[in-house]
């Protein structure tokens, strides 16, 4: 992808603001964009041992980057890709909405044919344990 301007990051991603010149990319990704290199090294080579979860779009890892941070890996499977452009405007929706019930988006990898994005990592993350749990902690009162 022949696009910048890139701003470095320590862990060696880069906080993307695609200006494109491109016309199949979309205008503006305002999120780290790591390398596959760089998620590699955080998930052990996609170690099987760091395969936290399978879900309809593909494996997910758990890692860590070089400065610490614990994150999910989300490896996008074949069947489940869509094209580059659709990918990227799907990110720029995902990236711009910050919600505390929500898991935080870091970034994404677009590499060669990879799809990949990475979350902050959580702990007891089962939607299905959240939900099982979510009743008892906080009652919900329903109308008579
Ligand atoms: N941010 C995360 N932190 C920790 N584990 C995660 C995270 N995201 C996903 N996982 C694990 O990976 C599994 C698969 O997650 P994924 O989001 O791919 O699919 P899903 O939520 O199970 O269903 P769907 O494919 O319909 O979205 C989850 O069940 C969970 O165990």
């Amino acid at each position: 992808m022949g696009c910048s301007p890139f701003f470095c990051y320590k862990s060696g991603a880069t906080r993307q603001q695609i200006s494109t010149h491109t016309e199949d990319l979309p205008g503006d990704i305002n999120t780290i964009r790591y390398t596959y290199k760089e998620l590699a090294r955080a998930t052990e080579n996609f170690n099987p041992s760091n395969k936290i979860g399978e879900g309809g779009f593909g494996s997910v890892y758990k890692g860590r980057l070089r400065n610490g941070k614990l994150i999910a890996v989300k490896v996008l499977s074949v069947e489940s890709r869509q094209g580059l452009k659709e990918f990227l405007n799907e990110l720029m929706s995902i990236s711009n909405i910050s919600h505390g019930n929500l898991v935080s988006l870091y970034g994404y990898c677009v590499e060669g044919n990879q799809r990949i994005l990475v979350y902050n990592y959580l702990e007891n993350n089962s939607l299905a344990q959240t939900l099982l749990v979510w009743p008892q902690q906080y009652p919900v009162q329903l109308e008579k």
